[in-house]
């Protein structure tokens, strides 16, 4: 058994069976358990059998291999990461060992108990995409990432939040990944509890539900679950314990076949469609348009799902072409965190000023 399929049962047991739950959250408890019962054979197997292409760290590390008294390790195909969102995923699931070793899941509760209350972020960008007749934004607190490098040097995360929320965003997202975005979850807790009204997405890179909670504890009301690095029962797993904790899951697509695996989902109300490709960083916004087209479309509006186009944004033009292919919310970085006023940046990036 792979250690991706010993992790997600072990996860789920420690889910179902330890958390105190409301009877309002039994039927929940119920749901999870019987999840249990559908794991079966190896995970990693089950993962390339849904087209996932992203793999999980060897649970070992690197294979070691002695010479006399030296230790090496032989780089092979193996134990490298091929690509920039598997070594992310590698990086991860290092630091959230650590991260869990410092924070076990049943102390994260006891914070989740303390945490601020959640707010509606789908509601807010229904709400937002009513009242200007333009798509809601997400706009993304964000200092670095790995295809762009530093995007702004002089970086306040309270201060950039407050200017998107002048400036019309219905709900931020902050990238809360260290080293290879430069972000954190002390930034997110700071803009919430600063008192900005927009809901906030925790923008991180899910491989675990103890993240989940983390995120909570935090303030988030969202969190972003990526459909490349997991597969359809975390992603429904996952999806449940976010709505035990009544926040909301982004989950994130760039093809079809994650598309079509995410529609079959139960209770999925946000889907978002990144243009960048995870794997080269090739930017392509045409990726939105094409995967709404014909029968998708359809039934994402026949389950009122409410779409975000992610990535690549920078001009009017860019905006009209994904509302025109049928999103109701974008997400935006790069174009608005590096204009010096972040606020006059959304005016430009939506042509008009969204805020009034
Ligand atoms: O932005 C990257 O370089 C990146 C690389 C690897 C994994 C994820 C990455 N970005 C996450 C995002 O999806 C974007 O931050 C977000 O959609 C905003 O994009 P943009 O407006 O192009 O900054």
């Amino acid at each position: 058994m792979s250690d991706r399929c010993k992790g997600c049962i072990r996860a789920q047991q420690s889910e179902s069976k330890d958390v105190t739950l409301s009877p309002a959250t039994k039927s929940e408890e119920n749901a999870l358990e019987n999840e249990e019962l559908e794991v079966g054979g190896d995970q990693e197997d089950v993962a390339t059998s849904q087209g996932i292409r992203i793999r999980r760290r060897p649970p070992t590390g690197p294979p070691l291999h002695y010479v006399g008294p030296f230790e090496f390790r032989i780089q092979s195909e193996g134990n490298t990461p091929r690509n920039i969102l598997e070594e992310i995923v590698w990086n991860k699931d290092v630091e959230i060992t650590q991260m869990k070793e410092k924070m076990p899941l049943a102390k994260m509760r006891k914070w989740v108990e303390n945490a601020p209350p959640v707010r509606d972020f789908v509601g807010a960008l229904r709400t937002s995409n009513v009242r200007t007749g333009l798509p809601g934004l997400i706009a993304e607190v964000k200092k670095a990432s790995p295809s762009r490098g530093v995007l702004r040097e002089n970086f306040d995360p309270v201060e950039i939040a407050q200017a998107y929320e002048k400036g019309g965003a219905a709900c931020l997202s902050v990238l809360t990944d260290k080293k290879y975005f430069q972000g954190s979850f002390e930034n997110l807790e700071a803009i919430r509890n600063a008192g900005v009204k927009c809901p906030l997405l925790c923008k991180e890179f899910v491989i675990d539900a103890w993240q989940i909670y983390c995120a909570r504890s935090k303030g988030a009301d969202a969190i972003l679950l990526i459909a490349a690095v997991l597969p359809d029962l975390d992603l429904r797993y996952m999806t449940k314990i976010c709505k035990m904790l009544g926040m909301a899951a982004l989950i994130e697509v760039h093809n079809e076949r994650e598309l079509d695996r995410v529609l079959g989902i139960e209770g999925v109300q946000l889907v978002g469609i990144n243009n960048r490709d995870l794997e080269t960083f090739e930017l392509d916004i045409s990726t939105t348009k094409k995967l709404l087209e014909g029968e998708r479309g359809q039934l994402i509006r026949h389950k009122d799902i409410v779409v975000v186009g992610e990535s690549g944004l920078f001009t009017p033009a860019d905006i009209a072409y994904v509302q025109e292919a049928g999103v109701k919310a974008v997400l935006v970085g790069e174009s608005i965190v590096k204009k010096n006023d972040p606020a006059q940046g959304i005016t430009e990036l939506f042509g008009k000023d969204i805020s009034l």
